[in-house]
C-alpha cells in the first residue's frame, strides 16, 4: 500500500506572515489540499511563531474535525510547554516530537539516542494517554531507532535530509540502504515508520518504496511546486508519485 501523504503547510504561513493579514489563506490552502485528496496535514509550530501560530493550529484542527476519520492532523515540534499544551488542547491524531537546536533555520537532526528515556518517556506516555499517537524524529541509525522503541513511541519519523542530499549528488540508491535497514529494525520493534524533510518529486519515487513506510510529510518542495502548477495539481503530483 502507498505511504500516506501529510502536507506540511508551514510555508503557506511563511508567505502570509511576510505581509501580515490573511493572504494567502492558510485555511483556504488546507481546504484545497484536502479536496485534492491528501489524507494528512502537518504543522510544525516554532516557538517564535515565524510561520504557524497557535491560532493557525486551532483553526486547522477545527477545519479538520469533521473529517477526522479520513484526514489526519500531525503537529510536530519540540516538547516545550506551549507546544505540549497545544497538543493537549487540540488532540491531533499524531504528535511528532522533534529536537530543536538554538537558532536553527529548519530541523537539522533527529533525537540523539542518549536523550533521557525517562524524561521524554513521561511526555510520550502523557500524550498517548490523551489518545495522541506519538512519533519521534530520528536519524536513520540503529541506536536511534532502538532508543525510540525504548522511549515508548508508536512511530519514528526518519530524518530524510541526508538521503535527499545524497540523491541530489547521484548517490540515492546507496543512501537509501541505511534508511531501509532502519525501517526494517523499526518494524521488528513494533514501530510504524514515517519520514520527512526535503523530500521532493525527484527523490520521492525511489524513497516511496522504502519498506514499511506509513507516511511522508512534505512541505517545502510541495508548496514551492505549487507556485508553478497550483496547489491542487501539486498535491495530485505528489499523490501520484507515491503510487508509482
Ligand atoms: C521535522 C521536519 O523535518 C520538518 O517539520 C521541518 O523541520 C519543517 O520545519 P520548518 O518549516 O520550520 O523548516
Ligand atoms: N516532517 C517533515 C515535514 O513536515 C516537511 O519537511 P519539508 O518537506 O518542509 O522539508
Amino acid at each position: 500500500m502507498a505511504a500516506r501523504l501529510s502536507v506540511n503547510v508551514n510555508k503557506v504561513a511563511t508567505l502570509r506572515n511576510a505581509r501580515g493579514g490573511d493572504v494567502p489563506s492558510l485555511i483556504g490552502a488546507v481546504r484545497t489540499i484536502v479536496a485534492a485528496g491528501a489524507p494528512g496535514i502537518t504543522v510544525h509550530p516554532r516557538a517564535d511563531e515565524r510561520h504557524i501560530r497557535a491560532a493557525d493550529a486551532r483553526a486547522i484542527a477545527a477545519e479538520l474535525a469533521p473529517l477526522r476519520d479520513r484526514v489526519e492532523f500531525n503537529i510536530e515540534g519540540d516538547p516545550r510547554p506551549d507546544l505540549l499544551a497545544m497538543v493537549e488542547e487540540l488532540r491531533p491524531h499524531q504528535c511528532t516530537l522533534v529536537p530543536v537546536r538554538p537558532g536553527e533555520i529548519t530541523s537539522q537532526a533527529g533525537w540523539p539516542p542518549d536523550t533521557s528515556r525517562a524524561e521524554l518517556g513521561a511526555i510520550v506516555g502523557h500524550l498517548q494517554a490523551l489518545g495522541v499517537r506519538v512519533s519521534l524524529f530520528v536519524d536513520a541509525d540503529f541506536a536511534a531507532v532502538r532508543w525510540a522503541a525504548e522511549v515508548g513511541a508508536q512511530r519514528i519519523e526518519l530524518y530524510t535530509e541526508p538521503y535527499a542530499q545524497a540523491h541530489a549528488a547521484g548517490r540515492g540508491e546507496a543512501a537509501i540502504a541505511r534508511f531501509a535497514a532502519a525501517a526494517e529494525l523499526a518494524y521488528e520493534l513494533g514501530l510504524g515508520v514515517n519520514a520527512g524533510h526535503d523530500l521532493d518529486l525527484d527523490n520521492l519515487p525511489l524513497f516511496s518504496h522504502l519498506p514499511h513506510l506509513d507516511e511522508v510529510s512534505i512541505g517545502h518542495a510541495l508548496i514551492s511546486h505549487a507556485l508553478f502548477v497550483g496547489l491542487d495539481r501539486a498535491v495530485r503530483d505528489y499523490l501520484g508519485c507515491l503510487l508509482q
